[in-house]
């Protein structure tokens, strides 16, 4: 009668299975899995769920162990008067077992039920080749129990036994029924040893003592599981009790470990070898832990139909951890705690517990429970033990000292779902009459000439319109005449590439040229002074104002862009000139004196600003090369412009003499202008000295530079910028006017600039309103 599968199968995994058709199972299917896990099998687990009977709690309790949950149709047998033969009738839906052999995207599948616990990996089931093995039922044993099953995915079986499940054939009126009726004599039996199913009334304890070290898996069949009856329900030292402890010492190691973290729990060898004879010593710290086990009518209310299984999960849903905790123990006295037990006892009930449990254990019990009937505070040992409640175990993940968990969930995982079928249509597929072509003339035409060179950009710098042709040349190399570098540089006239912008030219190289003469000869814009000038000691005529304050170009950059900011704050935009667009180079370079109220030094005047010495080139490190004028072996090439010596620069003597000028500069200004100042007479904060302005350089000038204006308001760019909301409008506008003649010619005694300009700035209306 079997359909021998052996094609028809594509899978090339190897799976255990088992099946979880209520939350009420879910201990059982977590401990399977963990004792696979802990021996260490090389296979991967798989759950069938029924989504309309097992919540999403429970799913997702269930990921955390199984590489695969996998929904399946609950399969029902609409003839269930024969699981009354056998008092189940909480197995109404067992013949969703049927649904394993359709899962052929796996090769081979090791079923299991729920409610066993795995001693070691079986891995070697996968390598039989019968597609049907079983072991034999303890009650009947010519039968096979199906908790532990061998099979081979395939349709032919599974569309069989489909049809005997739609029609209720199965002498049980379960699976076991069906399924044994399905294989019949055709069936390859396999140990006892894979599933051991023992009762609390073992007949047989000489034959376990012999194997019991062969024992793979334990079945814990009939209606009293172990989560069921409690950790308690067996203290003794029976067969059944040694196994209900092992299944216990894997719960625990795996849904108490988080309470070892926390310091109140402590691991017994009890938990790791049930064997051990010491129920009765822990009987005091876990008496919280007997807790009632499942009694059959109340297991058949739940069972019965659907809505009340529904009605189930969702208590399971609100009640997580209270209901969990509820499955194992009962500690709490408290009314809400007795309530929710009063809730779970749709499928907990204490009336059973006596009975599987020992005298000893009910005396010890009823005299706690007196103890808390009584409101007395617990004995001192069992507030130390108390059992914290249920974590799920993904709650007792430590980010900061562990990393997540191997299996652990992805996030949004309880999101809804859609679930998309393929189409069972079997209309065949009818193209359309045609297809819209596709558009024509569609290419990309290479243009015949290239796109006109945009025009060069205005310069708006002297180094743009002059840049200096580099000093400084590789030995390698033949000497640079005119870098090009963008458009802006071919405007340039080599010629005019004479001054030294000290900051500008390449950085690479270290050799310089020996002559410089050539290039000082007509600077076009103010030449920033080498250091030749100064070396005896440059810093005691040191000046503190800005070689580039004196170049037009750039101040009249400065002018434009202040004028700018002036238009936009102050919304001025009719009144101020901005320079046109079109000026010409010439324009630029014209002499301007439009926003300065002092001069500054002049080339002669003007020490050379300190530049970073260049490093020294040696190209000829491996020899040759022309001459030394050292008296080194090495020849080496002649300075660049303005750049002293390395040997002469010591950057600490530098700072040094910086410090003496700027603390005796200070001392100057602090005795000479004291009295005309209208900056507070007091030091510049340490370290701030270098950051003084323009106006301060005018002030202390007596050394270095002209006499600045009196009462000079926003008397110099920077300052302006600095100061530019305080200002009136009427004293600023003449300023940045474009007004030529605004400002004193500069000189060293400029009362007359002086008076000039305050008539300039006393005159009412005198803002630019062009
Ligand atoms: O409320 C339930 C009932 C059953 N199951 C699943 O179905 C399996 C079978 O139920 P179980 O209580 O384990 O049955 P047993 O007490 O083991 O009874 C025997 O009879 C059953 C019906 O024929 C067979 O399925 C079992 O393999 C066989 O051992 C369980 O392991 C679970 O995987 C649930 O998930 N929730
Ligand atoms: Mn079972």
């Amino acid at each position: 009668m079997a359909v021998q599968g052996g094609g028809g199968w594509t899978g090339e995994e190897d799976v255990y299975a088992t099946l979880l058709l209520t939350d009420t199972y879910l201990p059982g299917a977590l401990v399977l899995a963990h004792s696979l896990r802990d021996a260490a099998t090389t296979k991967k687990l798989v759950a069938l769920v029924t989504l309309d009977t097992v919540s999403a709690e429970a799913i997702t309790e269930l990921k955390s162990v199984y590489h695969y949950v996998i929904p399946v149709p609950r399969i029902l047998n609409v003839q269930p008067a024969n699981l009354q033969l056998m008092n189940r009738t909480d197995l109404h839906s067992a013949f969703t077992k049927i649904n394993l052999w359709k899962q052929t995207q796996f090769r081979k599948i090791v079923y299991i039920d729920a409610d066993v616990v795995a001693y070691r990996a079986p891995d070697e089931l996968f390598d039989i080749t019968h597609p049907f093995s079983a072991a034999p039922d303890i009650g009947w044993p010519d039968l096979f129990n199906t908790g532990v099953m061998v099979l081979t995915p395939n349709m032919g079986d599974y569309y069989a036994m489909m049809a005997m499940a739609e029609r209720g054939i199965s002498f049980d009126g379960a699976d076991q029924g069906l399924i044994n009726t399905h294989f019949r004599n055709n069936y390859n039996r396999i140990s006892f040893a894979y599933n051991v199913t023992p009762s609390a009334h073992y007949q047989y304890i000489p034959a376990f003592r012999h194997f019991q070290s062969s024992i793979n898996m334990v079945h814990f069949i009939g209606s009293d599981k172990p989560w069921f009856q409690g950790r308690h329900a067996s203290t003794g030292s029976s067969p059944f009790d040694e196994m209900i402890g092992r299944w216990w010492a894997v719960y625990d190691r795996h849904y108490r470990a988080a309470y070892l973290t926390k310091g109140e729990y402590q691991p017994r060898s009890s938990h790791i070898e049930p064997f051990s004879k010491q129920h009765s010593d822990e009987h005091h710290g876990h008496v919280h832990y007997e807790n009632p086990p499942t009694t059959q009518s109340q297991v058949q209310h739940h069972h019965h139909d659907a809505s009340s299984s529904a009605v189930h999960s969702q208590h399971y849903h609100q009640h997580d951890s209270a209901q969990y905790h509820d499955i194992h123990s009962h500690q709490a006295p408290s009314p809400q705690a007795s309530m929710q037990q009063h809730e779970s006892s749709s499928f907990v009930s204490s009336d059973a517990v006596s009975s599987s449990r020992n005298n000893e254990d009910n005396q010890a019990k009823a005299g706690e429970e007196q103890i808390r009937a009584q409101g007395l505070p617990p004995p001192p040992a069992e507030e130390e033990q108390k059992p914290p409640p249920f974590e799920p175990s993904m709650s007792s993940w430590d980010a900061q000292r562990q990393p997540p968990p191997a299996e652990s969930k992805p996030e949004a995982i309880n999101f809804p779902a859609t679930t998309y079928e393929m189409s069972t249509s079997t209309a065949p597929f009818i193209p359309p009459q045609h297809y819209p072509s596709p558009p024509k003339g569609m290419w990309y035409e290479v243009p015949k000439e290239a796109p006109a060179a945009s025009a060069p950009l205005k310069p708006i710098f002297p180094w743009e319109a002059n840049r200096p042709k580099p000093s400084r040349i590789f030995l390698d190399e033949a000497p640079r005449v005119t870098q090009e570098v963008g458009t802006r540089d071919s405007n340039a006239p080599s010629g005019e590439q004479q001054h030294v912008f000290e900051t500008e030219p390449a950085v690479e190289s270290s050799v310089t040229e020996s002559s410089t003469v050539e290039q000082k000869s007509e600077p076009v814009t103010p030449v920033t002074p080498t250091i030749q000038i100064s070396l005896a000691d440059p810093w005691t005529s040191y000046s503190l104002s800005n070689a580039w304050d004196e170049v037009p170009e750039i101040e009249r950059y400065v002018d434009t862009i202040q004028k700018h900011q002036r238009s936009r704050s102050r919304k001025f935009s009719g009144t101020i000139n901005l320079p046109s667009p079109g000026e010409s180079v010439e324009d630029i370079t014209r002499p301007r004196r439009g926003s300065k109220l002092t001069d500054f030094p002049s080339e002669a005047e003007r020490p050379s600003l300190p530049v970073t010495p260049a490093p020294i080139h040696r190209p000829w490190f491996w020899g040759g090369g022309p001459s030394t004028s050292q008296g080194d072996s090495a020849p080496v090439l002649p300075a660049a412009v303005g750049v002293p010596g390395q040997s002469d620069w010591d950057p600490m003597a530098q700072l040094q003499k910086l410090a003496t000028q700027h603390s005796e500069e200070l001392l100057k200004r602090l005795d000479g202008s004291g009295g005309d100042s209208e900056l507070p007479l007091r030091p510049a904060p340490l370290g701030s000295e270098a950051l003084v302005s323009p106006t301060y350089v005018a002030r202390s000038a007596q050394v270095l530079s002209p006499q600045p204006v009196k009462g000079s308001a926003g008397s110099s760019s920077v300052l302006d910028l600095v100061t530019d909301e305080e200002i009136a409008p009427e004293v600023i506008a003449p300023l940045f006017s474009g007004e030529e003649n605004v400002f004193s010619k500069p000189g060293p005694t400029s009362e007359g600039s002086s008076l000039e300009r305050g008539e300039s700035l006393g005159s009412p209306g005198s803002p630019t309103a062009s």
